[in-house]
């Protein structure tokens, strides 16, 4: 996507060097658009682990990247073993990290250490590669859901949307997950205007959905995570599309924390509750979303406190509560198959259940 005029991925190889990495900062994001230069498997867990770096597909797109750097330093066998294990437990919940460690280590294993590093940079850019490919097509496959509802809402209707957390370009490769129906049906020349939760406590909507669309001009609202059923019961959303960390067989969704009880008003108001999903956010070898997948508990201090820009341009972290006080971080919570409208992905719309999916994705469903 454009920043400015200028097409950017989430994360690139340098152009000069060919070897180090570069991400956007997403904590800075939206006071400031900092590219951080990455050279080293720690420099990548820890841009991971503190969410300069965030989103399920772009995780795993980094974490690729940082095994190739991490095999620049030592490409033996014990020591690839050891730095994807390390790469891989930066965040629990988002399968796409864990998918990409695999498919890098598949692709390397067999390999002589020699052989590694180029295969390494080559495995990872084939990753992103796929990635935007993957996104680009929920993107048309979404379009569809919001042209059907321009259609029957009447020539000059804007369409609705809310959306919670951030599942746009800068959570992947490029495009995004969620807002890339939106981004396409807004070029297409749709009237579209997004619902975006601010999505406390690291504030990913307010922060991050709001520049996104913003910078490519598309008509959005920030509102406070708690408006989404009021919203609803007044008929101001035609439509929920969230992105999701991790999918199982059955069609229950892991989203940013939150995103049940969007699912829940949604239910409960008659308004479709869609989620849009590479194939790499499927665990097929998950059953029951609730008891299987594991919900990263985060340091309370980011519910304790706010960021934000001071009006002479500092970017400051306070406190919100008192200094006695506990708190809670649950970082994602799992909506139940049976409050999914349906999936949009890659090869198309489908069901939220296993019959769904194993219809859109027969050798996975098998395996
Ligand atoms: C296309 S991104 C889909 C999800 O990763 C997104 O909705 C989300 O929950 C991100 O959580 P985050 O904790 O910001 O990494």
């Amino acid at each position: 996507m454009k920043i400015g005029n200028v097409p950017y991925r989430s994360v690139w190889v340098d152009q000069d060097d060919g070897w180090s990495v570069h991400i956007f900062d997403q904590t800075r994001l939206p006071w400031a658009l900092d590219v951080l230069r990455l050279t080293e498997r720690d420099q990548v867990a820890q841009a991971i682990r503190t969410m300069q770096v965030r989103g399920a597909p772009l995780i795993g797109a980094v974490a690729a990247y940082g095994l190739a750097l991490a095999l620049r330093v030592d490409a033996s066998d014990a020591a690839m073993e050891h730095d994807a294990a390390l790469l891989a437990e930066t965040r629990p919940t988002a399968i796409n990290l864990r998918w990409a460690i695999d498919r890098m280590l598949a692709r390397l294993r067999p390999l002589p250490a020699e052989a590694r590093v180029a295969a390494a940079y080559d495995e990872a850019g084939r990753i992103c590669d796929e990635d935007v490919a993957q996104n680009e097509a929920i993107g048309r496959h979404g379009l569809s859901l919001i042209q059907d509802i321009a259609t029957r809402r009447g020539a000059g209707a804007t369409v609705n949307i809310l959306t919670h957390c951030n599942a746009g370009w800068i959570a992947t490769v490029d495009w995004g997950t969620a807002l890339a129906p939106i981004y396409m049906a807004h070029d297409s020349g749709l009237k579209v205007h997004v619902w975006v939760d601010e999505t406390r406590p690291r504030n990913q909507g307010a922060a991050l959905t709001a520049w996104e669309l913003g910078s490519h001009g598309v008509p959005h609202t920030v509102v406070v995570d708690n408006a989404g059923g009021h919203l609803m019961q007044h008929g101001a959303v035609d439509l929920v599309i969230v992105g999701t960390d991790r999918v199982t067989r059955g069609g229950d969704v892991a989203n940013k924390i939150g995103t049940y009880l969007k699912a829940l008003a949604a239910h409960d108001n008659g308004v479709p509750f869609w989620v849009a999903l590479p194939s790499t956010t499927i665990d097929w070898s998950v059953t029951d979303g609730l008891t299987e997948i594991p919900i990263e508990e985060r340091a309370g201090a980011e519910v304790t406190s706010v960021t934000g820009q001071t009006a002479d341009g500092r970017i400051e972290t306070v406190q919100v509560t008192p200094p006695g006080s506990g708190a809670a971080n649950p970082a994602f919570d799992v909506t139940p198959a049976r409050l999914v409208t349906g999936l949009i992905t890659e090869r198309g719309l489908c069901a939220a259940s296993q019959a769904g999916l194993a219809e859109l994705f027969p050798d996975h469903a098998r395996a």
